[in-house]
C-alpha cells in the first residue's frame, strides 16, 4: 500500500493528513499555533514553532510506506533565515498585518499602482509579501545578506525538509509576493528594485506540481498556496467553476482557465496552480477577518468558550437586533482595499445582548462574501448558481444558512472539510503517478449538505445596512 502525507500549515493552526492510495483518511494530526500581537495592527508567527510542529505532525501520522509529500501553506506570510545557522532573523510577519501600510501608501502617492497591478495582478496593499520583507531587510542592518535567504513558508519548510538543499517556491505562493510577474512567472526586476529586495535571496520559481526534493528519502511532489489548494481539492480547474473558504480569513477564488483575467481592480489575477505543461490563472476576494473574529470573541472578549457553540447562539434569537459588526480587525480587503479601515459594532442600543453581538459577527462573515460575489458575477461566464465551500468556520450551520439566504443560492458543503489538505494530497499523489485521473479523485467527494435559500427579502435589507456600517469604519486610522 501506497500512502501520500499533506501537510497544511495555516495561520490557526498546523495539520497533517495522511491519504491511503484508495483515497481514504489513514490518520491527521493538528496543533493551533501561537499567534503575537506585538503592536495594534501587527501579527507575527514564530516560524521555528512552525517547523517543529511539522516535524511533530509528520512523526504522529507518517509511515514508512508514504511515498509523497504534498506542501501547502498560509500565503503571503514571510521571513528572512540565516543559511549558516538555520535560524529566522526575525518572527515571520503574518499576511493579516499592517505594519507596511505607511510605505503602500507612500508608493500609490508616487503613482505606481497601476504598473504594480499590471505587472502582478495584484493590489498595493501591506497584505502581500513585498513591503514585508522590505521592512525585515531594514532590521537587520550589519548582517551580512549573502547568508541571508527569503521565503514565504512554503520555501521555509521545504528548505527545513531538504536539510538546507532546496531554496525554491511555487508559481501559486510565488503570485502573492508582489514581485512575481503574473505573465512571466518569473520574479520581476523592476520590482525587486523598487522594493529593493535582492535576486539572490529569493527562491527559484517551480512549477506547483512538480518534484521540489526529498524529506528522509519521500519526494516533495506538490506545494500550494493554501486558497490554490482548496480549489484543486474542489475540482475547480476551468472558468465557471469557483470555491469559497472560510478558516482565519475567507477566500472566494474563482479559475479562469490559461488566460489572465484582468478586473476593475477590486478582485486580484493570481496563479491557480501550474504544472510542467500548463499554467491555470483564478481571480480572487480576499476578507482577512472572519474565523479570526470568532476566535476574537472566544480569547479576547471572552464571549464564547468554543467557535462551535457561536451557531447555537446565534440561532437563539430571531434576528441580530439592530446590531452590526464591521470584521476589519486587520483592514478591509476585497471589494474596499482599506488598510486603515478597523472593526466594530454598530447600532447597539439597549437591548442589544450577547447573542446579537455573536450573531453579527457569524452575519458579517456571510455579508463580506455577499459583496466578492457581487463582485466575481461581473467576471463569470455564467450566473452563479451555487457555492462550494470548506475551512474551519463552514461547519457553522447558522453561518452556512445564512450564507445561502443572503446569497440567494444554494450553498454546497463537502463531507470533508479540510478540502486545503486534501487538494494538496490530491496534486502530490498525482504529481508523483500514485492516481492517474483528476477528475476520479474530484468525483468521489461527498457531499455532505447543500444549503437551500429561503427567499427572505429581510436579508437583502440588512445588508443594505451592514454596507452602510462598513462606510463609517473606512478611512479610521
Ligand atoms: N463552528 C465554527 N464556527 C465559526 N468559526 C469556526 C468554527 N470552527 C472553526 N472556526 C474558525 O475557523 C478558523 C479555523 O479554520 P481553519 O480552516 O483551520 O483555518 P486556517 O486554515 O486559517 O488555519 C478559526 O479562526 C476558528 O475561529
Ligand atoms: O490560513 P488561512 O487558511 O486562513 O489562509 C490564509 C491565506 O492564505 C492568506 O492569503
Amino acid at each position: 500500500m501506497s500512502y501520500i502525507l499533506a501537510l497544511d500549515l495555516g495561520t490557526t493552526g498546523n495539520r497533517a493528513f495522511l491519504f491511503d492510495q484508495a483515497v481514504n483518511i489513514a490518520g491527521q494530526a493538528y496543533q493551533e499555533l501561537t499567534q503575537y500581537y506585538p503592536q495594534p495592527g501587527w501579527v507575527e508567527h514564530d516560524a521555528e514553532e512552525i517547523w517543529n510542529a511539522t516535524r511533530s505532525l509528520i512523526e504522529s501520522v507518517g509511515n514508512d510506506q508514504v511515498k509523497a509529500i504534498g506542501l501547502t501553506v498560509q500565503r503571503e506570510t514571510c521571513l528572512l533565515w540565516d543559511k549558516t545557522t538555520g535560524k529566522p532573523l526575525h518572527r515571520a510577519i503574518v499576511w493579516q498585518d499592517r505594519r507596511t501600510a505607511p510605505f503602500c501608501n507612500e508608493l500609490r502617492d508616487r503613482g505606481l499602482e497601476g504598473e504594480i497591478y499590471d505587472r502582478t495582478g495584484l493590489v498595493l496593499d501591506a497584505y502581500f509579501s513585498a513591503t514585508k520583507l522590505r521592512w525585515l531587510l531594514d532590521q537587520v542592518k550589519g548582517v551580512d545578506l549573502n547568508n541571508v535567504l527569503a521565503g514565504t513558508i512554503d520555501s521555509w519548510i521545504l528548505w527545513n525538509l531538504t536539510d538546507g538543499k532546496v531554496h525554491a517556491t511555487d508559481h501559486s505562493n510565488a503570485s502573492r509576493t508582489l514581485l512575481m510577474n503574473l505573465k512571466t512567472g518569473q520574479w520581476d526586476q523592476t520590482l525587486l528594485d523598487l522594493f529593493g529586495i535582492p535576486l539572490h535571496m529569493l527562491p527559484s520559481i517551480q512549477p506547483s506540481l512538480s518534484h521540489f526534493g526529498d524529506y528522509a528519502g519521500i519526494p516533495i511532489t506538490a506545494i500550494l498556496g493554501d486558497q490554490q489548494a482548496a480549489l484543486f481539492g474542489q475540482g475547480c480547474d476551468r472558468p465557471g467553476l469557483m470555491k469559497c473558504t472560510y478558516g482565519t480569513g475567507t477566500f472566494l477564488v474563482a479559475h479562469t482557465g490559461s488566460e489572465i483575467v484582468r478586473t476593475d481592480q477590486q478582485l486580484i489575477s493570481t496563479i491557480a496552480w501550474t504544472d510542467s505543461d500548463q499554467v491555470g490563472y483564478a481571480i480572487e476576494g480576499s476578507m482577512f477577518t472572519s474565523g479570526a473574529c470568532v476566535q476574537w470573541l472566544r480569547d479576547e472578549l471572552k464571549m464564547i468558550s468554543t467557535a462551535q457553540e457561536t451557531a447555537a447562539i446565534a440561532a437563539s434569537v430571531p434576528d441580530n437586533g439592530g446590531v452590526y459588526f464591521v470584521p476589519a480587525l486587520s483592514g478591509l480587503g476585497t471589494p474596499h482595499w482599506d488598510m486603515s479601515a478597523r472593526g466594530a459594532f454598530l447600532g447597539i442600543t439597549r437591548g442589544a445582548n450577547r447573542e446579537h453581538l455573536v450573531r453579527s459577527v457569524l452575519e458579517a462573515i456571510a455579508f463580506q462574501v455577499k459583496e466578492v460575489i457581487d463582485e466575481i458575477e461581473k467576471y463569470s461566464p455564467t450566473p452563479i448558481q451555487k457555492l462550494a465551500v470548506d475551512g474551519g468556520a463552514c461547519e457553522n450551520d447558522f453561518l452556512m444558512q445564512f450564507q445561502a439566504d443572503v446569497l440567494g443560492i444554494a450553498i454546497e458543503r463537502p463531507a470533508i472539510r479540510d478540502t486545503t489538505v486534501q487538494g494538496a494530497a490530491f496534486a502530490a499523489g498525482l504529481s508523483a503517478g500514485i492516481w492517474e485521473s483528476y477528475d476520479q479523485l474530484v468525483d468521489r467527494r461527498i457531499i455532505d449538505r447543500v444549503f437551500e435559500p429561503s427567499g427572505s427579502d429581510r436579508i437583502q435589507a440588512e445588508f443594505k445596512t451592514w454596507q452602510k456600517a462598513v462606510d463609517r469604519v473606512k478611512r479610521w486610522e
